[in-house]
């Protein structure tokens, strides 16, 4: 996590008043109805960047800039708070965290004795105002000092009952906001009422709880995360003890009272005695984030004592004794450019977003899922929509909805195909799933035959028409299948005679010694080559360290990015039977040379020889920490050797096999009729080894 939140710069006093009027333009939308132009982090820069502007120019600072209020400004309201309902400062990491906790506690004259930390919920505030027990007013927050009567849409909000335990008179403060659920739920009676949704869980319920006129319902959710005395019952002891008790016990008496807080979920408020142990717990409700039923966009660090809190008091904007740790953002605008559509292995027909690449929680997503023909719809999705894309943590990265009210009229309907993409056989749409009526077969025979292939399996003789002909038959459904073939079977077959049947034997028993690596890379895992197979391979050495490894573990192998893990991770698991009959099959499962990485084991730092983040140390190989390259053809004992089996020599070898020579590169093995490598090599004074010396050096891997 970075320290420096990213800002947008604003050159000059024209472009900073354009910003300004952006900003407050935007922030009205946003609390009105949540249809801001921008999204979150966009906002955030540009406000970021006004501030910036404005401490280097002060006597430009425009009477409507954003900067110090409570919601930018940009909302009014006329009922006023008992007590100010403010926004809150933020830290982006642990070292503005410290920084922040230190000026505070300089300001107290002491330590804080004890902190609470919660998750900041992303919806929006509002106070509950309860009458002898009986829920009686429901107010945004407005600008801080006076909020919006929104008491029409007390009913049907999970969490915030219409009676509390115990007849009291009180104030709960919390967040209303919408469950995924509920967020599924409201943009489908919506897209029924108008044929249209909601951008995301927040905006639809700002949306919905400011909407008067309600043609149909939404639920919404409360958490609390606050409770005071309400006049005119301010004197009572319940009201003394809300001044006086720790923030903590505050929250597990409105828990009791029947009202939701967040201590029923995997980010419940916990106290905390120092820094160190909000910054553990900052980490795990940040872990926790994509697993989340309902959205967070941080974590709230606050004082948990009253009498820290009173001594500490607030700003016009925001309380002094406490502040947000703000998460990177897991939500962008951004643009639907078209929508493809696939056969996967089972037969099922699925369409996927190209999106204007964005940024997202550390790498750039191009391409969102989009489930099924049925889910554009319910969406509503159009060619040339913004689109609101989620992505967290390992998720893979989704399209929530399109941004309606950012149309510019030149959207196009999306077109759904009216034949498999793959094989061009009809479609089964009967179920949501859309299904090529071939099934797994539509796939087959492209897979088996990649499977097979000469850097794969290299099962020698097996041709397509074979493939085929087994297909037929009903002897294969996959190339797990061809291991378990009977001489009988394939003597049964038109045009197999005894010869050719040995051999196929015999090439399918040599098949089941291959490396791992090959392995590996015949089961056809999107995105992952030969190039990409032999890194996992080497880094895990087995099938089962593969099979084990979660999207985190499989983040440590070379090459392989947040985006790129969870798609591994999940279409293992969804090749998880073809793999079982591999194993019983007798198919070899370990990369030779290589002892298994231990579960957990570090990744190697950035720079370290290739093979350190396997349990497999390369020290004492004769290519250790080398960068090979290999051009032109090879002679000698190196002869018959594949590229493919050149490189897996080469990391066989210790070293990391590279198809470029740079300046980086160690060692260029170039045979005859070397071209450009070779020349490149030469003037930049690489070390260069015919294949005859090449094979003397690595002779006992060969
Ligand atoms: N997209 C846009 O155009 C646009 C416009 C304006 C604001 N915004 C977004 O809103 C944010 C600022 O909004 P803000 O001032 O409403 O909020 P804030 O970030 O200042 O935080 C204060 C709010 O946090 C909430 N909160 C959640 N959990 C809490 C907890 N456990 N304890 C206490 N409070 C908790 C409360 O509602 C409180 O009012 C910006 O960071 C921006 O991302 C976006
Ligand atoms: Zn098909």
């Amino acid at each position: 996590m970075s320290d420096q939140p990213p800002i947008t710069i604003l050159a000059d006093q024209a472009a900073y008043a354009e910003a300004v009027q952006l900003a407050v333009d935007a922030a009205a939308a946003y609390y009105a109805d949540g249809t801001s132009p921008l999204d979150d982090d966009a906002y955030d820069r540009l406000v970021r960047g006004i501030a910036a502007y404005e401490e280097a120019h002060p006597g430009d600072v425009l009477p409507a800039s954003p900067t110090g209020k409570v919601a930018g400004g940009a909302v009014t309201g006329d009922v006023p708070h008992i007590v100010p309902m403010l926004s809150l400062d933020n830290v982006f990491g642990a070292e503005q965290l410290a920084e922040w906790a230190a000026s505070l506690e300089r300001r107290l004259g002491r330590p804080v004795a004890k902190w609470s930390v919660e998750p900041k919920l992303d919806g929006l505030a509002v106070a509950a105002r309860y009458r002898h027990g009986r829920l009686v007013q429901l107010i945004t927050r407005g600008d801080g000092t006076a909020g919006e009567d929104v008491s029409h849409a007390i009913g049907p909000i999970d969490g915030l009952p219409a009676r509390l335990a115990e007849p009291v008179t009180v104030e709960l403060r919390g967040e209303v906001m919408m469950t995924t659920e509920q967020f599924e739920a409201a943009c489908a009676r919506r897209r029924a009422h108008d044929g249209t949704t909601f951008a995301n869980p927040r905006s639809a319920a700002a949306g919905w709880l400011r909407t008067r006129e309600r043609p149909y319902v939404c639920e919404l959710t409360f958490f609390g995360y606050g409770a005071l005395p309400l006049p005119p019952d301010e004197s009572t002891e319940l009201a003394a003890w809300l001044r006086e008790a720790p923030h903590s016990e505050i929250m597990r008496w409105v828990a009791r009272q029947g009202a939701q807080t967040t201590a029923a979920t995997p980010v419940a408020g916990i106290v905390a005695d120092d820094l160190e142990q909000v910054q553990a717990r900052v980490e795990q409700i940040a872990a926790a984030r994509a697993g989340l039923s309902f959205g967070i966009d941080g974590i709230v660090v606050k004082c948990d004592l009253a009498a820290d809190q009173a001594q500490a008091g607030f700003s016009s904007r925001a309380p002094r004794w406490a502040v947000a740790y703000k998460l990177p953002p897991t939500e962008k605008i951004t643009k639907l450019l078209a929508v493809e559509w696939n056969t996967g292995r089972t037969g099922v027909i699925a369409p996927r977003a190209v999106l204007e690449p964005v940024e997202l929680d550390g790498s750039v997503v191009g391409y969102a899922t989009l489930h099924n023909a049925a889910d554009i719809t319910r969406r509503g999705l159009m060619l040339g929509d913004s689109v609101v894309v989620y992505k967290a943590g390992d998720v893979i990265p989704r399209v929530e909805a399109p941004v309606v009210h950012l149309r510019t009229g030149e959207e196009r309907p999306i077109e759904f195909p009216k034949v498999c993409p793959v094989c061009g056989d009809a479609i089964d749409t009967s179920q949501e799933r859309w299904r090529c009526v071939r099934g797994r077969a539509c796939r087959a025979i492209a897979s088996i035959l990649y499977a097979a292939g000469r850097d794969q399996l290299d099962i020698e003789g097996l041709a397509e028409n074979r493939i085929q002909q087994m297909l037929d038959a009903g002897l294969i459904t996959d190339f797990a299948d061809l291991f378990s073939l009977t001489r009988e079977q394939l003597l049964d077959l038109e045009r197999m005679g005894e010869v050719s049947t040995d051999n196929l034997l015999a090439a399918l028993e040599r098949a089941k010694t291959r490396p791992l690596s090959r392995v590996f890379c015949a089961l056809g895992v999107r995105g992952t080559g030969r190039s990409m197979s032999r890194r996992i391979a080497r880094h895990f050495g087995t099938m089962d360290a593969v099979r084990a490894a979660d999207a985190e573990a499989m983040q440590q192998v070379e090459g392989i990015g947040p985006e790129k893990a969870p798609v591994v991770v999940a279409e293992l698991a969804e090749l998880s039977d073809l793999i079982d009959k591999l194993v019983k099959a007798g198919v070899n499962m370990t990369e030779p040379g290589v002892t298994p990485a231990p579960p957990g084991a570090p990744a190697a730092p950035p720079g370290a020889p290739p093979g350190a983040s396997t349990g497999a140390s390369t020290d004492g190989l004769p290519l250790a920490g080398m960068s090979v390259v290999v051009t032109g053809s090879m002679t000698g004992p190196l002869e018959s050797l594949t590229r493919t089996e050149m490189n897996e020599l080469i990391e066989r070898a210790g070293g990391r096999a590279s198809s470029s020579v740079s300046a980086k590169t160690s060692l260029l093995v170039a045979g005859e009729k070397a071209g450009s490598k070779r020349t490149k090599a030469e003037s930049l004074g690489v070390r260069i080894a015919t294949p005859e010396e090449f094979a003397a050096l690595v002779a006992p891997h060969l």
